[in-house]
């Protein structure tokens, strides 16, 4: 169970610590995050950081106050029904007990305690920069066996946290594990080969020259995940940056940021350096600046939504790796399998309630088999099952109230401009029943904002080139997928559309992860084709 077992030094009281200089700690400073359940919409967990105390201490002090009063009449209602004495001092211990746990949570993370982050990583970088390349490996290997071992724990927060269905939130926790051994194995080969060059290749030059090159890390890397994938996604930041010799603080996305404590708390199980990983909790609208602007900070893996634009916009002179939205276009020729084409639609758009940045965004479909394309999905769309994500349901709720509130803004739009809606639009708190758009115009917002959530717009297109246009017109070049029985076809499209991998008969997606998974739009653009 979470916090508990292996992991009960992680949490103090009903807040969950931050990790620093390889230990569990509390902050000093009196603030805490809630990690608001998206199932039950009440807050699941805390975490150590600054969320403005009044508005979560002031409610939960008022319950709280109300349940010692409640314990107090209860206990002496008791006694009386006994006909006991009332026992004024286990009241007073009881009294003194709730008033401890009040204190307790309103704790925080501080600046000062950035700082002090920055300096171990800086310190403990140094000397792991000079151990073995095999030991880093052996430690990788050693914290993915024990992130694998303690699946169980880290999929119930994800569950809890995220609405992750709980088959998904296993396989993301195993997965992750596999990555780091991956990486260390790749790492052991990649960072062991320097480069040897003479001067004579150059023109103009004898062999006079001769130069050894091999790759060093860059220090203290800051890694920040989003919350679809908080486990996966900050280890497939952390492994190759601790492989490489460099020190990671992690600053975990909110909701998510429990199981993310659990996963470093398996880094530690596994013995690395103290000081090298730290965790630091809190919210990313408060304390994301200073972490992101902090001079110790050498490079920033971020992996979010339009918050990486504004972190490079404000970030140093230092490398930055931005992984960022997607409107994964899916392009429908008149020779596909329209079955084929079917079944991937629906598994590419809804699977996690379309909170994938590889979901597929936007279907540009050939007028002439869009009346049957959208029927097949129709039909399968019905099989989908829509709720709580420890029954594993396809649908399950979306991250938060906003999610939810920012989707439905999205279908209403398209409603005012006359979208056809394929099935009713349907929304119980943060759960939105999945939902095709069919005949949306580009004037509609859903044409190019990523709803991240289970509703898919279908556009029909009268030439290849329209699909390709508006797939290219797009801000975003992640990925796109393509549908046709003709492979010299489908290699030129998807040579002239603009995204960083593109997909042939197939639904977008990063696995498996040692694939390739280039983000960049032109002039930057790699093109892998999967
Ligand atoms: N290209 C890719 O590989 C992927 C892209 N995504 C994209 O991510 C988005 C959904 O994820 P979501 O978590 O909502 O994305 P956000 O951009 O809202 O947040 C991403 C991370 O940034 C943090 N953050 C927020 N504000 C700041 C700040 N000022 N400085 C530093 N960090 C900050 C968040 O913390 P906090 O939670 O505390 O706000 C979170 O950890 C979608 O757009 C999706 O497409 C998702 C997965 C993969
Ligand atoms: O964060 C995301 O959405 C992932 O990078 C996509 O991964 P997936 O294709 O394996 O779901």
């Amino acid at each position: 169970m979470a916090g508990t077992g292996v992991f009960a030094e992680i949490v103090d009281g009903e807040i969950y610590k931050y990790y620093a200089d390889g230990e569990w700690k509390t902050s000093a400073s009196g603030k805490s995050v809630s990690i608001i359940n998206p199932t039950t919409r009440k807050p699941q967990y805390k975490v150590q950081g600054n969320e403005r105390w009044i508005s979560r201490v002031a409610p939960a002090a008022i319950c709280k106050f109300s349940f010692l009063i409640w314990g107090i009449n209860s206990c002496y209602l008791h006694q009386q029904l006994k006909n006991t004495n009332f026992n004024f001092r286990s009241d007073v211990v009881l009294c003194f007990y709730f008033i401890l746990r009040f204190w307790a949570f309103v704790t925080a993370c501080t600046q000062e305690e950035v700082n002090k982050v920055m300096d171990a990583a800086k310190a403990a970088q140094k000397l792991w920069a000079r151990t073995p390349l095999w030991k880093r490996a052996e430690l990788l290997h050693k914290a993915a066996a024990i992130l694998k071992e303690q699946k169980a724990p880290i999929a119930e927060c994800l569950v809890k946290e995220i609405a992750k269905p709980a088959k998904d939130a296993v396989s993301e926790v195993v997965r992750s594990g596999d990555l780091i051994s991956y990486t260390a194995e790749e790492g052991v080969r990649i960072l062991g080969e320097g480069k040897f060059l003479v001067s004579d290749s150059f023109p103009g030059n004898e062999r006079t020259k001769y130069c050894l090159s091999s790759k060093i890390p860059l220090g203290v890397i800051l890694a920040i995940p989003p919350f679809n994938y908080p486990v996966n996604l900050a280890v497939s930041k952390m492994a190759p940056a601790l492989i490489a010799g460099n020190a990671l603080v992690l600053k975990p996305p909110t909701q998510g940021a429990v199981a993310a404590l659990h996963m470093i708390h398996c880094f530690h199980l596994a013995g690395f350096p103290k000081g090298l990983i730290s965790c630091v909790s809190g919210k990313g609208s408060e304390i994301g600046d200073f972490l992101t602007m902090h001079p110790g900070v050498n490079c920033i893996s971020f992996t979010g939504g339009d918050t990486g634009i504004a972190i490079s916009k404000k970030a140093g002179m230092i490398p930055l790796q931005m992984e960022l939205g997607g409107k994964d276009a899916c392009i429908v020729l008149e020779d596909a399998d329209l079955d084929l084409v079917a079944a991937n639609i629906v598994k590419g758009g809804y699977s996690y309630s379309g909170q994938r940045c590889t979901a597929v965004k936007v279907v540009l479909v050939m007028e002439s088999v869009a009346d049957a394309v959208v029927e097949k999905v129709k039909a399968k769309m019905a099989k989908l099952t829509v709720g709580v994500p420890e029954e594993n349901c396809d649908i399950t709720p979306v991250v938060s109230e906003s999610s939810a509130n920012f989707i439905e803004g999205l279908v209403v739009d398209a409603e005012q401009k006359g979208v056809t809606f394929c099935q009713e639009y349907r929304r119980e708190g943060n759960l939105i029943w999945p939902l095709l758009l069919d005949h949306v115009r580009p004037d509609m917002r859903i044409a190019w904002e990523e709803p991240f959530g289970p509703v898919l717009p279908v556009i029909r297109i009268n030439t290849v080139e329209e699909g390709i246009h508006h797939c290219n017109a797009s801000n975003f070049g992640l990925q796109g997928c393509i549908f046709t029985s003709d492979i010299n076809k489908a290699i030129m499209i998807s040579d002239a559309m603009e995204t960083g991998s593109v997909q042939i008969n197939s639904a977008p997606a990063r696995g498996p992860d040692h694939f390739p998974f280039q983000v960049d739009k032109p002039p930057l653009l790699t093109q892998e084709l999967c």
